[in-house]
């Protein structure tokens, strides 16, 4: 089964005209519904592109009508164990977030509450048909991937980790480690939690849509079916991804910039990675973005729907263009269709109280944990797993004569426009005491002999950890120390942003662009929570601003003469003059004043955010550089061996001397800005040289962009005097 494609056109908004009207839906056979979308050659009007999708919807679709015929259908299939997944994709300002979420008037709600509703009919339908023995339970999680970090949208954003959580695949579904669930009983309890959570999404205003969301919205509702002792979970996801946008025309301004650029890397990716599938590559770029990797198109098993979203309008003619030939090739990704297993495992926990503090966070769980696993190997091998979910599912160990054949209720399910697709899973047998009486004969020995069995496998299931007895205290303990890695990993990540809005920041002030350096200051505090001096700092920067501006206004207001506007242009603005700016890179040549060196300034984390804040003085307007922060000591005081020992062959490090074939050698891998390069410098991982690239790409290219001395290399980022000795030593070891 391949990835279901439908497109819905929205309809106009107010001040938007009907002439500008370029797409339309049409049908390809005449009575049937609307499967393609028309839209004019923006080369030549005469000309009209068609795109064929597995519906497309019009401009007078109602919220019921996308519901009804594109999700309804697929909530059996949930029961049975399916994972569905719904997502929205297209340009900003077309209506992925009214499509997903919708409006508050019942006949706005979008496919997110409709789909809450759903179940929790179809939920009381499976207890109702069980006789009460089945119990349905619901659960919610819901995240955002803003500037590719992933946030749990139960939390309130002063209360994340910067680095974000991480994910991590597993049995060929992706997880985002920590995840809080929340236990989710009814319509209310859905809409209190899903409203609280969306107050917390990133979301702002851009010229092309008052609300425009800036990061993906994942919501995971889980549906666990539990009988007995056997339990059988599916998920359905509903995704609002964030809009593609054409900066040109959003007016962002830089902060805006930051998450477009992010926004447009991870559907750059998506789009790569449809692609690449359809070349039938052998390696899917889904890795480059968490986006990709939560989506797993064509990897995941169960039902996936993608909708495009359109703008009927002519001033989206190509980002129209480009999303109809992206989602037009999604439609060739093969989905599997595979049933969730039913588990045997201890009797769910009473659901935690309907309350905040429910907030439960997921533990972490050790790989073999057997909740949820799916069917890989058997899908490997095209068979499909077994479907009921009943006791006597136990095939591999019958040793006595084949028991009759189960009727299985036909009911193949299909999707509106789809009626030639293979049979659908049938109806999920529950367990039937009666069916046993009515089944093959069976021997009251061979019953004893089952229950037995069954009493066994149940008790096992009820050992505290049965997974982690498997695995060894070294494996357990390898486990938990590669999970602490990835997520340190990830605050080194953080880390290296916060430092790169410094840096900007910096540059943006030598440059006296109060207001951006201002803005970026802005945008590196949540990486450097309760940094004291980086708040003076934006303080004192507005300050500085504002006194500009006062300045500007009385002068206009008062009409000086040309005399005292001749004044008032050479007179320091603000307190202080400004020093006059050194280039980007330029190490200052004279120590900070009143900088004091700390124990340990030696190593790396010299050049974390907390370091250079703590060096920084914000009396002095320009002290809040980005700079290495150990002072230059007198020349009377030795240095430590190491740091003399490498830099010998320097006269002198901070002067601009002509450096040394080997800093020169070291200095030319390094501004070749090659990536393979830098990465063969010994002690340089892939990723630092990344992080050096972009940091080198980030440079004025006005200025040259390129390092020149042994000191900016120090001071870049990520790096620091040890790394840089390191490197030079690799250098020397080469030249000898
Ligand atoms: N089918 C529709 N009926 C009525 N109004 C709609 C419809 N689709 C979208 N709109 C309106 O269009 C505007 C933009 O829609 P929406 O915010 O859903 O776009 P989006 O694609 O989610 O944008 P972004 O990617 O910027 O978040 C909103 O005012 C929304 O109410």
């Amino acid at each position: 089964m391949s990835v279901r494609v439908v497109a819905r056109i929205r309809p106009l908004l107010a001040k938007e005209l009907d002439k500008d009207t370029i797409v339309r839906a049409e049908s390809s056979q005449e009575g049937k519904p609307n499967n393609v979308v028309r839209i004019p050659n923006p080369k030549n009007e005469a000309e009209e592109f068609s795109f064929t999708f597995n519906g497309v919807y019009d401009m007078g679709t109602t919220q019921e009508e996308l519901f009804t015929n594109e999700v309804a259908p697929h909530l059996k299939s949930l029961f049975q164990g399916l994972d569905v997944m719904v997502f929205a994709y297209g340009v900003t300002g077309t209506g992925k977030t009214h499509t997903m979420r919708g409006g508050l008037k019942l006949s706005e709600r979008g496919i997110i509450p409709r789909l809450l509703s759903g179940i929790y009919r179809r939920g009381r339908k499976v207890t109702k048909d069980s006789g009460d023995e089945t119990t349905v339970t619901v659960t919610l999680s819901y995240y955002e991937i803003y500037n590719d970090k992933v946030y749990d949208l139960f939390e309130a954003p002063e209360k994340r980790s910067l680095a974000g959580l991480p994910i991590r695949e597993k049995d060929g579904k992706t997880f985002v480690v920590g995840l809080s669930e929340h236990a989710c009983d009814d319509l209310k309890d859905f809409e209190r939690l899903y409203i609280e959570a969306n107050n917390n999404r990133s979301t702002a205003g851009t010229s092309l849509n008052a609300q425009s969301s800036r990061s993906h919205a994942i919501l995971m509702v889980k549906v666990t079916q539990t009988n007995g002792d056997e339990t059988l979970i599916s998920t359905a996801s509903a995704i609002d991804l964030a809009g593609s946008e054409d900066n040109r025309r959003t007016d962002n301004n830089k902060e805006r910039l930051v998450e477009s650029a992010s926004i447009n890397k991870s559907l750059f990716v998506l789009s790569s990675c449809i692609d690449a599938i359809g070349r039938g590559d052998k390696r899917i770029p889904f890795r480059e973005s968490k986006m990709t990797r939560i989506l797993s198109l064509g990897q995941n098993n169960g039902i996936t729907i993608m909708i495009l979203n359109l703008a009927p309008l002519r001033s989206y003619h190509l980002d129209t263009l480009s999303s109809l030939n992206v989602s037009s090739r999604a439609k060739r990704i093969e989905v599997r269709e595979i049933e969730n297993e039913v588990v045997f495992t201890q009797p769910p926990r009473k659901t935690a109280p309907l309350s905040g503090t429910s907030m439960t966070r997921q533990p972490l769980r050790p790989l073999a944990n057997a909740h949820n696993t799916h069917a890989n190997a058997a899908a490997q091998k095209g068979d499909k797993p077994a479907k009921s979910f009943s006791v006597y599912t136990d095939k591999s160990k019958t040793t006595g004569p084949p028991r009759a054949p189960v009727p299985r209720a036909n009911t193949t399910s299909k999707r509106p426009s789809d009626s030639s697709q293979n049979a659908r899973p049938t109806k999920m047998a529950r367990p039937n005491p009666a069916g046993l009486r009515s089944g093959v004969e069976i021997s009251s020995a061979k019953i004893e002999e089952m229950v037995e069995r069954k009493v066994q496998e149940a008790l096992a299931a009820r050992q505290p950890a049965p997974a982690s007895a498997g695995l060894s205290d070294e494996v357990q303990r390898r486990l938990e120390a590669l999970e602490k890695k990835i997520e340190s990993g990830e605050a080194e990540d953080a880390r290296a942003e916060g430092l790169r809005f410094l840096l900007m920041a910096k540059q943006h002030k030598d440059r006296s662009e109060d207001s951006s350096a201002l803005k970026m200051y802005e945008l590196a505090v949540p990486f450097f929570p309760g940094q004291e001096k980086l708040h003076k700092k934006i303080e004192h920067l507005k300050a500085k601003i504002q006194a500009k501006k006062d300045e500007m206004a009385s002068r206009s207001a008062g009409q000086p003469d040309a005399e005292s506007r001749k004044g008032l242009a050479t007179m320091p603005i603000g307190a202080r003059a400004l020093p006059s700016p050194p280039t980007s890179f330029e190490v200052p040549d004279e120590a900070p004043k009143q900088r004091k060196v700390k124990g340990g300034a030696e190593s790396d984390d010299d050049f974390n955010g907390s370091a250079v804040l703590q060096a920084d003085d914000y009396e002095d307007d320009d002290s809040f550089s980005y700079r290495a922060t150990k002072a230059k000591k007198p020349k009377a005081k030795a240095a430590p061996k190491s740091a003399l020992r490498i830099f010998s062959d320097e006269a002198d490090a901070n002067s601009f001397e002509p450096p040394t074939p080997r800093t020169r050698h070291l200095l030319d891998i390094v501004n070749s800005r090659n990536v393979a390069m830098i990465k063969g410098l010994s002690g340089v991982g892939a990723k630092r040289a990344r992080d050096l690239v972009e940091f080198l790409e980030l440079q004025n290219e006005d200025e040259g962009g390129n390092i020149r001395n042994l000191q900016q290399l120090i001071a870049v980022p990520g790096l620091g005097k040890r790394s840089v000795e390191r490197a030079y030593e690799g250098i020397t070891a080469l030249l000898v």
